[in-house]
């Protein structure tokens, strides 16, 4: 297998965190989360670093994971949804691994976001119209820095690693 690191990115319930987990184990890789991580380090979680930092605050220690996670070895690294919008963070992206973009429609992504309240960025009367928004910026800064772009609407998480194991595996 040639590939040692890879780093999942896209927007909010693409399945970052539950296709990496999938996906790290198919690999026999190790699984991290840049969310899970900024969360540890901080004591807090991310809508408390969201209400009492800003997302700036947030965007910082995002960077500084980001800077250092992308130099793990035999890492599968699931991102957090924002990740692309600081350039730096897509550098280190681009050239330090290979960079999977787990693509959901709007529509998915409403579904599979409307579990969870852990997502300060959609706490506003409107989720569907910021995912929207969010898409319109993001869609393309996740396709500048994909090696590989794979949809997930259709798919569970377990068959979504499974088809990305095979294409990796050719990669
Ligand atoms: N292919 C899929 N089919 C059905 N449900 C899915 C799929 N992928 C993820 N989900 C579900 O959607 C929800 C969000 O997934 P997950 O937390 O992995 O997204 P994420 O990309 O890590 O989002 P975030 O950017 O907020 O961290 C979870 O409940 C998960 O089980
Ligand atoms: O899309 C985003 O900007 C975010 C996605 C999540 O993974 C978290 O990183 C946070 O909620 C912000
Ligand atoms: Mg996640």
């Amino acid at each position: 297998m040639a590939v040692r690191r890879v780093f999942l990115v896209g927007p909010m319930g693409a399945g970052k965190t539950t296709i990496g987990k999938f996906l790290a184990q198919g690999l026999g890789l190790g699984f991290a989360d840049t969310d899970a991580e900024v969360e540890r380090r901080t004591g807090a979680d991310i809508p408390w670093i969201f209400d009492v930092e800003g997302e700036e605050g947030f965007r910082d220690r995002e960077a500084q994971v980001v800077q250092e996670m992308t130099t793990w070895e035999d890492t599968v690294l699931a991102t957090g949804g924002g990740v692309v919008v600081r350039e730096a963070n897509r550098q280190f992206l681009a050239e330090r691994g290979f960079v999977v973009y787990l693509h959901a429609t709007l529509e998915e992504q409403v579904r599979r976001t409307r579990k969870t309240s852990n997502r300060p960025l959609l706490h506003g009367n409107d989720p569907e119209g910021t995912l929207r928004d969010l898409m319109a910026v993001r869609d393309p800064l996740y396709r500048e820095i994909a090696d590989h772009v794979i949809d997930t609407d259709d798919s569970s998480p377990k068959t979504v690693a499974q088809r990305l194991l095979k294409e990796l595996r050719d990669a």
